[in-house]
């Protein structure tokens, strides 16, 4: 079979740049205070790890894990995989994602964190791809917003495989 072409949207160095800026917003927007930030699994682990480095506050890390992706496709019912270890009650927290595309897995933790009864909760997204929306949320802090087309790349899948290339990409069909 031949290997599928990959083509570049975003290239490392952007990427770097833009979450540089989110981070320095995020130190500056919370201030004096410590925060708790929870990465998505699997898909924001990269994005967590570079976006932490450039937060200068106390913070802690938590993550929780969903799964709602085969292939390009959502199945429409969004799986928790894995818990917070530890509580967030009371805490000012930060929610971590790699991409809000439809939506329903951002509707899904905002639920599930909210019943947690946190001080605040805000959602930072590496990617937001609004035009694919099925739900109306949205995300506070924004690395880049997308045009409809499925990337792989700085943490992303396509059947579990990519996370791994530095750049942002498309797979062309
Ligand atoms: O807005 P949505 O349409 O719900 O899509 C966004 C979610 O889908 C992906 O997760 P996935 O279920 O593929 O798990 P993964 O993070 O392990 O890749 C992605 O990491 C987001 O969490
Ligand atoms: O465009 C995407 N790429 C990878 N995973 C995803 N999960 C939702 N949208 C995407
Ligand atoms: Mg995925």
């Amino acid at each position: 079979m031949a290997s599928p072409k990959i083509e570049v949207l975003i290239p490392h160095d952007e990427i770097q740049a833009r979450i540089a800026a989110l981070g320095a917003q995020i130190t500056a927007d919370y201030q004096g205070r410590s925060i708790v930030l929870v990465g998505v699994l699997k898909g924001s682990f990269i994005f967590l790890a570079d976006l932490v480095r450039h937060i200068d506050l106390p913070v802690r890390i938590e993550f929780i894990g969903t799964k709602s992706y085969e292939g390009t496709t959502t199945s429409g019912q969004v799986q928790l995989t894995k818990d917070l270890d530890k509580p967030i009650q009371e805490e000012d927290v930060l929610l971590v994602e790699d991409i809000i595309d439809t939506g329903l897995t951002l509707n899904y933790l905002q639920h599930v964190m909210s019943q947690r009864a946190p001080r605040s909760l805000k959602i930072a997204s590496f990617l937001d791809k609004p035009s694919r929306r099925r739900i109306a949320v949205e995300g506070d802090y924004i690395g880049f917003t997308i045009e409809d087309k499925f990337v792989i790349g700085y943490g992303l899948d396509f059947d579990q495989r990519y996370r791994n290339l530095k750049d942002l990409c498309i797979l062309v069909p």
